[in-house]
C-alpha cells in the first residue's frame, strides 16, 4: 500500500493571506527556537531540519537521513520521520502569520527509507477553520516519482506566552536529581 489518505476538510474553511512578514520563496525560513528538536541549532541532538519558504502556502526541506536516525536495520525510524513531517508542517503554518502547536498528525509509510539517502519534503497549508490549521506534506526519495510518504497535519493557533508560560526553558539544563 502507497500513499493512502486523504484528509477530510471542513466544509468552512476561510480565505487565507500569507504574513507579509514572512521569508520570500527561496529563503530560509527562521529558528522558532534554538532548542526544538525539528530545527534548533543549539539542540543536543536534532533534525536540524532547514526549511525553505515556498510560494503561497508551501515551504520545502531536505533531511539526510543519518545512522542515529535508524529504526530496522539500515533503514529510517518512523517516530523520526514523524518528527521531521511534524517540524515541516508546522513551518508551513508559520506562512500564514500563526503560532500553533500540533493537535493531530497522521503519517503513510509508503516505503522504507535507507539511511545515507537524502529526504525531500513539500508541505502546503490547505486551509483555516477558527483556531484549527489543516497541512499536508509528501516526502520524496530519488529515484520514485511517488512520495515515499505522507502525512497530514492538524494545527491549532495558541497564544505563544500564555501556552508555555510556567514550564522551563530548557529543561536539559535544569538541576539533577
Ligand atoms: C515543539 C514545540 C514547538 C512550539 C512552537 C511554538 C510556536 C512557533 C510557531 C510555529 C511553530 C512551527 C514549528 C513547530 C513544529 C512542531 C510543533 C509541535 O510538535 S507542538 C508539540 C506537540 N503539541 C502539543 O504539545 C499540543 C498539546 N495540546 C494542547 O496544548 C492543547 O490541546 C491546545 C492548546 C493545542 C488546544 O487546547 P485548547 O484548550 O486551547 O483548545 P481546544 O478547544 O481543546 O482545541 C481547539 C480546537 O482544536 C481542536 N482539537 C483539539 N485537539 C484536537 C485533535 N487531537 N484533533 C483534532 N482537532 C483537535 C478542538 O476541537 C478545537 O476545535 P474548535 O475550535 O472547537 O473547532
Amino acid at each position: 500500500m502507497g500513499v493512502k489518505h486523504e484528509l477530510e476538510l471542513p466544509a468552512n474553511l476561510e480565505p487565507m493571506t500569507r504574513h507579509p512578514k514572512v521569508p520570500g520563496p527561496g529563503e530560509p525560513m527562521r529558528v522558532h527556537h534554538s532548542m526544538c528538536f525539528g530545527c534548533g541549532l543549539d539542540a543536543p541532538v536534532g533534525l536540524r531540519l532547514n526549511v525553505t519558504a515556498g510560494e503561497d502556502f508551501c515551504v520545502t526541506a531536505t533531511m539526510p537521513v543519518v545512522d542515529w536516525m535508524q529504526g530496522g536495520p539500515g533503514v529510517i525510524h518512523g517516530g523520526i520521520l514523524s518528527a521531521a513531517f511534524d517540524e515541516v508542517m508546522g513551518n508551513a503554518s508559520i506562512l500564514i502569520g500563526v503560532p500553533v502547536v500540533t493537535v493531530n498528525l497522521e503519517i503513510d509509510y509508503a516505503k522504507p527509507i535507507p539511511l545515507g539517502s537524502t529526504l525531500r519534503f513539500t508541505a502546503e497549508v490547505l486551509g483555516k477553520s477558527g483556531r484549527k490549521v489543516y497541512v499536508r506534506s509528501q516526502a520524496y526519495l530519488d529515484g520514485f516519482e511517488a512520495p515515499v510518504a505522507a502525512a497530514y497535519g492538524i494545527f491549532v493557533e495558541i497564544n505563544l506566552r500564555k501556552h508555555f508560560e510556567g514550564y522551563k526553558e530548557g529543561a536539559v539544563k535544569a538541576p539533577q536529581g
